[in-house]
């Protein structure tokens, strides 16, 4: 459902070419929580950003759902980013003056398929505080908001750059899996960026990347529940 083929990236600097992704393929199965680890400059935010439309990769294919859409024209890129794809960034990204419920809201209207904004909130635990301003709202809770928000607008697959990175360990957690279930209950495919090692134990697919190439893809038939997870 989701195949990356020989995808470069390459960026120019004057004199200087910096080549952020080198010959990356690996594919991810719809409903698969996939986790793509590396260390910092590894070129998995680059990997993600491409993924989602935001970035253009400079060679390869991008095949979502049978379509390459590296032919994406700019108008054709941005209704995929707007319906096919839903974002999780490590710092929320929510608007400080809207409530929790108007955030998700002014996301899923732009959908063409949108789930309740509402009910999405309970199902990400958040009942009692929908009409809270992000302020109002812990780290964890911020972030919930931040996944009701992408999942709202019930695109096929969720992209999560470092979504744990500003948690404590405990509501890291809890957010992870959120986003298993979601992986599995909505059957989104999710995919996760990290350089945390023990998230990639929680994962039905880890892809490792060094250097910008793959160095590694695995599926785990069996992947650790949350609670048996150290870090
Ligand atoms: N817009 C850009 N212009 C030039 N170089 C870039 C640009 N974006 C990323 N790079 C470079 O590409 C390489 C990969 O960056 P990327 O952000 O994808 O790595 P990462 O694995 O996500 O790192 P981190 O975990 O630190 O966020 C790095 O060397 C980075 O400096």
């Amino acid at each position: 459902m989701v195949k990356m083929i020989d995808v470069t990236k390459k960026y120019v600097l004057g004199e200087q070419v910096i080549i952020a992704n080198d010959n990356v393929s690996f594919s991810v199965n719809e409903g698969e929580l996939c986790v793509i680890l590396g260390p910092s400059g590894a070129g998995k935010t680059t990997i993600l950003n491409i993924l989602g439309g935001m970035d253009v990769a400079s060679s390869g294919q991008i095949i979502i759902d049978d379509k390459d859409i590296t032919k994406f024209n700019s108008k054709q890129l941005t209704n995929y980013r707007r319906h096919d794809v839903g974002f999780v960034f490590q710092f929320y990204n929510l608007m400080p003056q809207l409530t929790a419920l108007d955030n998700v809201e002014i996301a899923s209207e732009i959908g063409k398929d949108p789930l309740d904004a509402k009910e999405v909130l309970i199902s990400v635990g958040l009942k009692d505080r929908m009409h809270n301003f992000p302020s109002q709202l812990s780290g964890g809770e911020q972030q919930r908001v931040s996944i009701a928000r992408a999942i709202a607008k019930n695109p096929k697959i969720l992209l999560c750059d470092e979504p744990t990175g500003a948690l404590d360990i405990e509501t890291g957690k809890q957010i992870l899996e959120l986003l298993y279930n979601t992986s599995k209950n909505f059957n989104k495919t999710v995919i996760i960026v990290t350089h945390n090692q023990a998230i990639a134990e929680i994962a039905d697919r880890v892809i490792t990347v060094k250097n910008g190439h793959v160095a590694s893809n695995k599926h785990q038939s069996k992947p650790k529940q949350i609670h048996e997870v150290k870090w």
